[in-house]
């Protein structure tokens, strides 16, 4: 008793030493992590993990990073456990089948609540086995065949999305774009998955604030995401779910209602009306042929991860095109031209479908180019080091556990790889060269294929790359072919914000009908 009473006197007449000697001590470890050590960097990024978060809650964590790989090269440190790779050779490791790089807790933190539990989903599970298991019984539905399936959803989105635009035109009106776009994008993904939009294009607001809360969801995912135990302490803490009882997101709210509806929908035409073969439909098939894997839980987390990782990025990309597209007048002519052109031949229809749209190389390159300049991602792609850990070509060993990743963002801007204009917006580094032989051609365009991680690399590569893509390659042309469009200021920039997905604000366009 007396030893116990004299160790709480020393402790609390020297608390603030002790503080001191302790910090210093995790510290010094942070700083001499083995491996990454050897990695240049932040001279805080080497002492604590405080320095990345702090940098990406100040918005803008790409440019960092490009500043500092130009400054250090391939490799740098941006916490005492993370190294910023810029090399695409170790892309093929990184993210490559069988390599046994998981995602790391930063995709944790974005598993959201569903009365008040995680819900784990494609994009974000950590579990390598489940994540192969539940890929499995849906993959097809993602697939290049599905997509023309696809097709009449879109096309109907795509007259409501004019029919309001028109309202605009008429009224010459000015218009913020990008806001119509992300209404466009999240009323397709709920069409598709639910044969239902969210009603956003037909009201023109953001219904139940579901985008203010995924905005509000990326934000914290992306700044918690650099230091992801203090999500047990701000949200997925079990003190907190007690008390406030479980709290479910605005879009698992949707998908949930959505569920009901077509279960009730199912039970009452059971032998009339067969149900449109949205991703719903066809989630709900796979827990017939894989019951085992497929539950109700696993149906309602597909369609969640259909709405989380579908609508943003593909709003985001779209606003790029149409931005880097409109802010040069020399792109915007020989664009138009290669689509009227199509339009007079009778080549393209309206809205154009996805093989027209796959016949016009111009738009192809303008489309590339805007997604390598602004990938909807902007953070690293983290993967942990598996055992036997990671030589570093040219640069150091890293051991098992280290965290690694490429940001798109800045393997996009590698000079080496895209040319010394890297930075700027060009779309005919997509295209054959005058006086380029073909073999030299498909070379260089291989190599900056092989860089492009706009929808990531390996077995966790974006399953839904093929209905963005739909989704864009129809848009955009038809969009061109149906308005004459122009910034409001050609001369303003635009709006950014990265929190994982790289936002876009303050687009704002004045369109005219074309005759
Ligand atoms: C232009 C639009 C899109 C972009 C730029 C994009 C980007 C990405 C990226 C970079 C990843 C990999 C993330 C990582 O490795 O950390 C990813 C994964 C994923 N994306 Fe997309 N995405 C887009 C559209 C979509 C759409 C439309 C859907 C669904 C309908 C979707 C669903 C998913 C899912 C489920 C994953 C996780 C895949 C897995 O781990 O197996 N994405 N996306």
């Amino acid at each position: 008793m007396a030893v116990f009473a004299s160790v709480v006197d020393f402790v609390s007449q020297n608390f603030l030493a002790l503080v001191g000697i302790g910090l210093i001590y995790h510290f010094t470890r942070n700083y001499l992590t083995p491996g990454v050590s050897s990695v240049p960097g932040p001279f805080l990024a080497k002492l604590s993990n405080v320095w990345r978060l702090v940098d990406v809650a100040r918005g803008r964590p790409e440019v960092t990073l490009h500043k500092l790989h130009q400054t250090h090269g391939d490799y740098v440190r941006l916490g005492p456990n993370v190294v910023s790779v810029r090399n695409p050779e170790v892309a093929k490791t990184i993210y490559g089948i069988n390599k046994g790089y998981q995602k790391t807790s930063f995709y944790r933190v974005q598993q959201q609540l569903a009365k008040g539990k995680p819900t784990q989903t494609l994009f974000t599970t950590l579990d390598e086995d489940f994540h192969a298991a539940i890929k499995r019984p849906v993959s097809s539905a993602f697939s290049m065949s599905t997509l023309t399936e696809f097709e009449p959803f879109v096309d109907n989105i795509i007259h409501l999305l004019f029919s309001r635009l028109d309202e605009f035109a008429a009224g010459q009106k000015i218009c913020d774009i990008g806001i119509w776009l992300q209404y466009y994008a999240f009323d397709v993904i709920g069409e598709l998955t639910f044969s239902k939009t969210l009603g956003f294009l037909e009201q023109g607001k953001d219904i139940d604030g579901i985008i203010a809360s995924l905005e509000k969801t990326l934000d914290y995912a992306g700044t918690i995401g650099q230091m992801p135990w203090l999500d047990y302490v701000f949200v997925k803490n079990p003190l907190k779910q007690l008390l406030q009882g479980g709290s479910t997101t605005a879009v698992a709210r949707f998908a949930r209602a959505r569920m009901n509806e077509r279960v009730s929908t199912t039970n009452e035409k059971k032998s009339t009306a067969a149900a449109p073969r949205d991703f719903l439909t066809r989630f709900t098939e796979a827990k017939s042929a894989y019951p085992d894997v497929v539950t109700d839980a696993q149906v309602f987390s597909y369609t969640i991860s259909n709405m989380n990782a579908g609508s943003d990025t593909t709003a985001i990309s779209l606003r790029a095109i149409l931005y880097y597209t409109l802010k040069s007048p020399r792109v915007m002519r020989k664009l138009q031209q290669e689509l009227q052109g199509a339009l007079s031949a009778g080549s393209v229809t309206l809205p154009v479908s996805w093989k027209q749209s796959q016949e016009l190389p111009y738009l192809d390159a303008v489309i590339k180019e805007a997604l390598r300049l602004h990938p909807a991602v902007g953070l690293l792609l983290e993967r942990i080091v598996p055992n036997g850990g990671l030589q570093l070509p040219r640069g150091p060993f890293l051991p098992a556990g280290t965290i690694v990743g490429i940001n798109p963002w800045i393997i996009h801007r590698q000079q080496a790889i895209f040319g010394t204009d890297a930075e700027s917006f060009v779309p005919e580094r997509w295209l054959r060269g005058d006086g380029e032989e073909e073999d030299e051609f498909q070379a260089r365009r291989q190599n900056m294929v092989r860089a492009t991680l706009t929808f990531g690399a390996g077995p966790r590569t974006c399953i839904g790359k093929n209905i963005s893509l739909l989704e864009i390659y129809k848009l955009i042309p038809s969009l061109f072919l149906t308005y004459d469009i122009e910034l409001e200021n050609p001369d303003a920039e635009w709006e950014i914000v990265n929190a994982w997905f790289v936002r876009q604000k303050n687009i704002d366009i004045r369109l005219r009908r074309r005759s």
